[in-house]
């Protein structure tokens, strides 16, 4: 078990003055009447200050203390809702041979090529799904047409869709025109089509069927008084690609949780139209026609980040979290002395082996995997109520039940830590009961109107007569659900920042106290649920601004992902 190490911060706990930083570049968000009102006092104040302490000079500002304006925005997004669409097939060729001495030469159209599919593939680095919610439209290619001498149109180009590991996706809508159709021919009542099968086949022999302009092409030199007096054959059934086989069940919904070797199909593209020699009968040696190709399946999905990241830092405004994210990874996260200077997460990569010697720590995963690195999410702060969604509220709430071991982040130099870690854990799990209630409503609405499609076209259809009897499928399963970890049970560590600051070591010790305690079971968890997490509950002293006693947390982090 990991001991909690006293922080080192030079010879005594610290008498640094710096507690009030002030920074210069603050006096810009100042309201003008306090500068108007005593405008000496503050410029000689900042004065001294900048003079006795050169560290905070805008020449000298660092990585960790930053001016306000140094700051890197990357695009973040943890949901979208995105369409996909597989390709459309080619058409089919109308074409015969032409060659020396032969007049009336054989069809030798192509068929056209097949659409374009559609991959998705959770990956590990990935973060963000912004790339994706700004596209909106995934299209695949479409499939070539069919050509002369008998050659096939070339396919589609495929798509892959690249997502974080931890993406849930959710199918909101589809539309499968084969599908449509082949629904549609069951519609028809079989005992009819039993009766009519052996007309079909004498049709199909006479070529009775009519002219779709969907449907069918002609060869581009006919004219329409010709056209009328063809005969069509029976239009061929609708081909579905041997890869829907591999198609996830419909509605979609997959929790892709792990990194992906190969990716998964998610909507295979349409099959091509058929070439004229698919349509010679001992009637029409030289048929003039061939098939469109069929149109591509529309996915309307909805993309969600369950796992934002390893660590989750949760804490109130100003405590510095962005601060100790600057310090433990390369993020450029705004750091400002001002609440809801983060407005959306930072997530940042700790790197535990840079390959440039023995790593900082090493660990290997559940896969047996070494492990290199690990994430970090610097979320909005959160005030009193944040689960009434209040400040940043219910979409900061969010991010924190989607990371995996929680450290909330308390400023020592801002009153009672244990006060302040109580406040916190009381939104979250406030946030958490309102989370669970949310959830069985959802379930009982999902049990109530989730019909398995065979039972949903018998019940629908008024002329059940002519149906008949649908078979029943009793293996169909209901929809799965979304497993969540509830944030009550996921570990959790306590970051006290700012302990450079004078006279705060009463209250670390106060809070070492107290962690202790909810540990061996003296003091109720602070979230007030009987069975929350508390093996190892712990806090780290630390100062993020001088990246003192920030080395202990990866090894703190590892054990606990283990958890
Ligand atoms: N003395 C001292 N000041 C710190 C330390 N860490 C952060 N600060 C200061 O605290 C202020 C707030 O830091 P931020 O990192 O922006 O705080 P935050 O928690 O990200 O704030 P929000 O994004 O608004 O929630 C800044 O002025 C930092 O310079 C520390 O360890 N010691
Ligand atoms: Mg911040």
């Amino acid at each position: 078990m990991l001991a909690p190490r006293p922080l080192c911060l030079g010879s005594s706990w610290t008498t640094c003055l710096r507690a009030t930083r002030f920074k210069p570049s603050l006096a810009s968000h100042l309201p003008r009447g306090l500068l108007g009102s005593a405008p000496c006092t503050f410029r000689a104040a900042t004065a001294s200050y900048i003079t006795t302490s050169p560290a905070l000079s805008p020449q000298n500002s660092t990585h960790l203390d930053p001016p306000p304006d140094d700051y890197a925005l990357t695009p973040f997004a943890d949901r979208c809702i995105l369409v996909a669409e597989a390709g459309a097939g080619g058409h089919g060729c109308v074409s015969f041979l032409r060659e020396k001495y032969i007049e009336e030469g054989p069809a030798n159209g192509g068929d056209g090529g097949s659409g374009g599919n559609i991959y998705i593939q959770a990956i590990r680095g990935e973060t963000s799904l912004h790339k994706l919610a700004r596209r909106r439209l995934i299209k695949a290619g479409r499939g070539r047409n069919g050509q002369g001498k008998v050659r096939g149109g070339e396919r589609g180009a495929d798509i892959l869709i690249t997502v974080p590991v931890g993406t849930i996706v959710r199918e909101i809508q589809r539309h499968d025109p084969i599908q449509d159709e082949l629904d549609e021919l069951e519609r028809t009542s079989r005992y009819t089509r039993h009766q009519h099968r052996d007309k079909d086949k004498k049709d199909e022999e006479e070529g009775t069927g009519s002219y779709r302009r969907d449907k069918w092409l002609v060869f581009p030199g006919m004219v329409p008084s010709e056209l009328n007096r063809m005969s069509f054959p029976k239009l061929p059934p609708p081909r579905k690609s041997h890869l829907t086989a591999l198609q996830p069940p419909s509605p979609i919904w997959l929790d892709l949780d792990k990194h992906m070797e190969t990716p998964m199909l998610l909507a295979a593209g349409s099959m091509g139209g058929l070439g004229n020699p698919h349509f010679v009968t001992h009637n029409q040696s030289r048929p003039k026609m061939a098939t469109r190709g069929d149109a591509g399946m529309k996915l309307s999905l909805q993309l969600e980040l369950k796992i934002l990241a390893d660590l989750g830092l949760v804490g109130l405004p100003n405590a510095g979290k962005s601060t100790l994210l600057r310090a433990m990874s390369n993020s450029r996260a705004r750091v400002g002395n001002w609440a809801f200077t983060t407005l959306q997460p930072n997530v940042g990569t700790v790197v535990l082996d840079n390959h440039k010697g023995r790593p900082v720590v090493s660990k290997r995963t559940r896969d047996g995997e070494l492990r290199e690195n690990f994430t970090v999410a610097d979320v909005p702060g959160l005030i009193e109520g944040a689960h009434l969604d209040k400040g940043l509220g219910l979409g900061f709430l969010r991010h924190v039940e989607r990371a995996a071991v929680l450290a909330f982040v308390i400023d020592l130099s801002a009153g009672d830590a244990v006060q302040a870690l109580k406040l916190l854990w009381k939104e979250v799990s406030e946030y958490e009961s309102q989370r669970s209630k949310e959830f069985n409503a959802e379930t009982q609405r999902r049990l109530v109107s989730y019909v398995p499609p065979h039972l949903r076209t018998a019940e629908s259809d008024s002329d059940e007569d002519s149906i008949g009897t649908p078979e029943l499928d009793i293996s169909v399963e209901p929809l799965p659900f979304i497993p969540t970890t509830p944030i009550s049970a996921k570990p959790w560590f306590v970051v006290a920042t700012k302990a450079d600051v004078d006279a705060t070591q009463q209250n670390y010790t106060s809070l070492q106290k107290y962690l202790d305690d909810v540990r061996t079971g003296v003091q109720p968890h602070p979230s007030g649920l009987k069975n929350a997490w508390r093996h190892k509950t712990q806090a780290v002293p630390i100062s993020a601004i001088r990246a003192e006693g920030i080395d202990a947390i990866p090894q703190l982090v590892m054990d606990l992902l283990e958890e």
